[in-house]
């Protein structure tokens, strides 16, 4: 009787056994999800309260671009989910506006062409001169290097201090002086390589031809929607996949924790969770790469596992009475520079007025976002500062960045522990090393998840795809 276990109820978790139930189900009997809490979704969460207000709690857009954009659009249509999209086209001001607060001033980024030709008060160069200038640098034969190295290159260094470092922190919370370009950049590390430089990248790649096989694809292709969510917030999703598995007979187990795993002589693999022990044919593991760590007694694979860091946030949902945003945009980011814990605020209100309560006067919704790559553990923040501290320090930030100068109606504060895996300079050395070391002695082993290749909703959502398509092609 062929079990397929998987490890986490996350969204990496949730796809891959709603994969498995749809591609295996002829090749497994059994499909059990183990997730150690009491609740599926991992970091996806959304706090809807009694009078409609939606406060995100981790993600809070999905991108419909690229393949693994794409893939998500199809497991929507899958789901049944189109009604329930909420899309930012390419005209709405969420979409097309983002600022940096740099200097301790707030300005926007250029959307435009006169925009690039411009010079923004916080550079020495208009940003078209940068970008011209580039096709004549010379290409790197480096196998990997920082993002800031690769920029500072390819641009300047001022852009690679004040512009990339900023985005670096609102993807990964991460230092872009220590992020690899190799792997958390892949298009952009390949064109330099393929093409010597970005410019040239631009103007000759072949354009992709997108087969267009799914109405919601057509649909988001032709209203130009760069961004999304859902009419209940983020956590639609995982709850919709949650339901489904549940109506395909997926075993979806709750506050199970794995304990240990260990490959048998006979193929088999013995999971350990803390009440019950299962015979497995296969593990699909959808957890921290630090996690599954722990689990294993295979020191290659341990010693891999346990190299790949993640970094820390707190997420404080804070809600205004009335309409006070100074801009309409989809939020701000600090470069490090600014040396202040805040990474950047998110204009939730701005993005998606539709999560706004509905039944009083109007009200403005905000995310700040805190610690990453500069705080050891935000576990250790609520040591050392209480939440009336951290809720202080967040309103004086909120007051000094947006002049919103009130206090919160309400607030939310989230510590998010190791959430956002870092993909340091030679981390595609640590994923060669796990998957020779498991294809070579054919371990029936799928490491899915952010720890690997790709932090993204949608980059977890076509992993999880590609191990179930590559577990069925063996
Ligand atoms: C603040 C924040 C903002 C983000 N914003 C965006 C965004 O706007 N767009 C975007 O695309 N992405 C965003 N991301 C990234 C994205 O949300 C994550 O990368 C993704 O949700 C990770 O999903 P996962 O299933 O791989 O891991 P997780 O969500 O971490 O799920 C792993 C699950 O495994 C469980 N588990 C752990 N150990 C065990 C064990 N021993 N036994 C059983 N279960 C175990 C955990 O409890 C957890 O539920 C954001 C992330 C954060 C933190
Ligand atoms: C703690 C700070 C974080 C903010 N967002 C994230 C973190 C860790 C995580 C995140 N944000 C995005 C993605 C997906 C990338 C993708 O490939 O789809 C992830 C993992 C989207 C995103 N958000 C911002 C940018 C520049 C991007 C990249 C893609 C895009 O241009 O849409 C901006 C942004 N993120 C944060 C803030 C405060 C912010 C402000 C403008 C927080």
């Amino acid at each position: 009787m062929p079990t397929a276990v998987v490890l986490g109820g996350g969204v990496s978790g949730l796809a891959t056994a709603f994969y498995l139930q749809k591609y295996g189900a002829s090749k497994f009997s059994k499909i059990i999800l183990l997730e150690a809490t009491d609740r599926f979704g991992g970091w996806i969460k959304s706090k809807r309260h009694p009078d409609g207000a939606i406060f995100e709690c981790g993600p809070r857009s999905l991108r419909p671009v690229g393949s693994q954009g794409k893939n998500t659009l199809k497991l929507l249509s899958e789901l049944q989910l189109e009604k329930d999209i909420l899309p930012l086209c390419r005209t709405d001001p969420a979409a097309k506006n983002r600022y940096l607060f740099v200097n301790k001033q707030l300005h926007a980024l250029p959307n435009s062409l006169q925009g690039l030709v411009k010079r923004q008060p916080f550079m020495s160069h208009a940003f078209i001169w940068t970008l011209l200038t580039e096709n004549w640098k010379t290409k790197s034969p480096l196998e990997d290097e920082s993002i800031h190295s690769y920029f500072s290159r390819r641009l300047n260094q001022e852009m690679a201090d004040v512009l990339i470092d900023s985005i670096c922190r609102g993807i990964y919370a991460g230092d872009c002086r220590k992020l690899s370009i190799k792997s958390c950049f892949p298009d952009l590390f390949n064109a330099e390589k393929q093409y010597g430089s970005l410019t040239r990248f631009v103007l000759l790649k072949p354009k992709a031809t997108t087969q267009v096989d799914d109405a919601l694809i057509k649909k988001c292709l032709e209203e130009k929607w760069t961004s999304y969510s859902f009419k209940n917030g983020m956590q639609q999703l995982t709850d919709a996949l949650t339901e489904t598995c549940n109506a395909n007979k997926v075993d979806l187990r709750s506050n199970s924790s794995v304990k240990s795993i260990t490959f048998l002589d006979n193929g088999k693999i013995n999971i350990k969770c803390d009440n019950d022990e299962i015979k497995a044919d296969a593990v699909f593991s959808a957890i921290f790469s630090k996690d599954l760590g722990k689990l294993l007694q295979i020191d290659t694979l341990k010693n891999n596992l346990n190299s790949i860091p993640a970094v820390s946030c707190a997420v404080i949902n804070l809600e205004y009475e009335g309409k006070l945003l100074p801009v309409e945009g989809f939020g701000h980011l600090s470069p490090s520079s600014e040396n202040g814990p805040v990474l950047g605020m998110i204009y939730d209100s701005c993005s998606f007025p539709q999560h706004d309560r509905t039944d009083v006067t109007p009200s403005t919704r905000l995310t700040v976002m805190l610690g990453g790559a500069w705080s050891d553990s935000i576990q250790n923040i609520g040591q050392w500062i209480s939440q009336t501290d951290l809720m202080s320090m967040v309103t004086e930030a909120v007051n000094q960045q947006l002049q919103i100068a009130c206090h919160p109606i309400r607030s939310q504060i989230s510590l998010l522990n190791d959430c956002i895996p870092q993909y340091h300079v030679g981390h595609s050395n640590i994923i060669s090393n796990l998957n020779t070391y498991i294809s070579k002695r054919q371990l029936p082993l799928y490491l899915i998840g952010s720890s690997y290749q790709g932090v993204s909703v949608n980059d977890c959502i076509l992993n999880a795809k590609l191990a179930v398509e590559n577990f069925l092609l063996n």
